[in-house]
């Protein structure tokens, strides 16, 4: 569970970006975070994802305290998150293999086993075709399923996307949100950030929705 308790943060000289912030989000909730540009959503999945720790309040994630855990478990922490965002983030130098085999790489996992992996996850997208395409030869939407499959091959139980469909036409994008459910259906807790008012209302989840930093909804 993911447990936000009169959550406030305000960056080093900025204002106050979230005020008192609570909620929760269940295991395998999909779960929309809405709100105007600059309305606080980065921030609060960066809470989440433990890149940023809350000025005041409570971040907990399972049953960890975001703000006391040592920077030493951090790593531990953020092997739970799958994080996906607009700008995609791949490597144009490198095929769509090698894109989805970085994270593994990381944590030491190559080979056979890691072979198998990363085919499992192009195969989730949809890419399995595209093993050695450089991701400039994708269109926008493969590109986003790319880093899809990049986010999950480390089997995150949390995947986190900052305005993911932001960038593309809506049959694109409701291809990613397709993905994104089917994920959800297998047991993986969801939070997706958009400004995407018929996104939103085309889902039946649930919003969190920001306003000037405050939870509204
Ligand atoms: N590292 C930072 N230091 C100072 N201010 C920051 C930092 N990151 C974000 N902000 C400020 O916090 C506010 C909220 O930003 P945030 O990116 O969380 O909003 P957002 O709702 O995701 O906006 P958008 O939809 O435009 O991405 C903005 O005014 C932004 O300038």
């Amino acid at each position: 569970m993911i447990k936000f308790d009169q959550v406030s943060k305000r960056y080093p000289g900025s204002e106050q970006i979230l005020r008192n912030v609570s909620f929760s989000i269940e295991p395998g909730e999909l779960v929309f975070v809405a709100g105007a540009s600059g309305a606080g959503k980065s921030t609060l999945l960066k809470l989440i994802a433990a890149t940023e720790r809350p000025t005041s309040g409570t971040v907990l994630i399972g049953n960890q305290n975001v703000s006391k855990l040592r920077a030493a478990a951090l790593p531990f922490l953020r092997r739970k998150f799958g994080l996906v965002f607009q700008d995609h983030k791949l490597l144009y130098d490198r095929n769509c293999f090698e894109n989805v085999a970085l994270p593994l790489y990381i944590n030491g996992i190559t080979g056979h086993e890691a072979g198998k992996r990363i085919r499992a996850a192009l195969d989730k997208v949809g890419l399995l075709g595209k093993e050695k395409a450089m991701p400039i030869t994708l269109s926008g939407g493969e590109q986003q399923r790319l880093a899809i499959a990049r986010a999950v091959v480390s089997r995150p139980s949390i995947l986190i996307a900052d305005e993911p469909t932001g960038n593309l036409d809506e049959g694109y994008a409701e291809e990613i949100m397709g993905i994104f459910y089917a994920f959800q259906q297998v047991g993986v807790t969801v939070i997706v950030a958009t400004h995407d008012q018929h996104e939103i209302a085309n889902s039946g989840a649930r919003v969190l929705r920001l306003e000037q930093g405050t939870l509204t909804a």
